[in-house]
């Protein structure tokens, strides 16, 4: 889980190479992101997924990213023993994200889709029932995937929203506006994955260096 201290947390998402893992490391990541979603271009399976987090030390969270799991996945995954948190990316109800971590025992993440601010006042409903809430943008209805796509939402909704789950940022950051979204949000957590990409799927270490470099300056 997010741990509360005044230190920035950043999630690199959707890794899936070891020298991608690595540089994200190296970088200050706090929390590592690994998509297993097979529609995903950032999809790892189980295996690779216990390989990638296995040199991982204790300290960094491991977050699997999951679009409306069945408990069959969660259970394939539950077995590697790699991750730290479940990130719920699809239309899961508060009753089912409190299933799911009734039944792993392991801490939920809800992301939450925004486009207004009803979007945000709407994610109170997932209090008690998720450890941790990711807004990102949401994605257009028919869109290939909900989340992965380099889209922001306007971050100004965020002000002053009362929420009383921690909670971190998504959707569309990069290395040239990170910075940006922190002052106006005041995330405590900022979450990647296109914006440290050089293709769709294709991390970049230089990319995933600098904008750990631009969410801590
Ligand atoms: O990255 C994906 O392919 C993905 C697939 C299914 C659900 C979520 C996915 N990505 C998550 O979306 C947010 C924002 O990504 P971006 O920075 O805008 O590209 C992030 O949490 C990814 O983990």
């Amino acid at each position: 889980m997010l741990q509360s201290t005044s230190r920035l947390a950043i999630k690199i998402c959707g890794l899936s190479t070891p020298d991608t893992v690595g540089a994200a490391m190296r970088g200050g990541a706090t929390h590592l992101g690994f998509v297993h979603f097979p529609k995903s271009p950032r999809h790892v399976e189980a295996d690779q997924l216990r390989a990638l987090a296995a040199p991982v030390p204790a300290h960094i969270e491991r977050v699997a990213v999951l679009v409306d799991p069945s408990d069959e996945i969660l259970t394939e995954l539950s077995a590697t023993q790699a991750l730290t948190a479940l990130q719920l990316h699809g239309k899961e109800s508060p009753e089912r994200a409190a299933a799911i971590r009734q039944r792993f025992t392991i801490p939920v993440w809800k992301a939450i889709s925004v486009k207004t601010r009803a979007d945000i006042d709407a994610a109170k409903a997932y209090n008690g029932a998720a450890d941790f809430l990711l807004f990102d943008a949401k994605t257009p209805e028919g869109a290939a995937l909900p989340g992965g796509m380099g889209l922001r939402f306007d971050w100004t909704l965020l002000r002053g929203a009362p929420l009383s789950t921690p909670w971190g940022l998504s959707g569309g950051l990069g290395i040239d506006n990170v910075a940006e979204a922190i002052r106006i949000t005041g995330a405590p957590l900022v979450d990647v994955s296109s914006g440290v990409e050089s293709a769709p799927g294709i991390k970049s270490v230089d990319k995933i260096m600098a904008f750990c470099n631009a969410a801590s300056s």
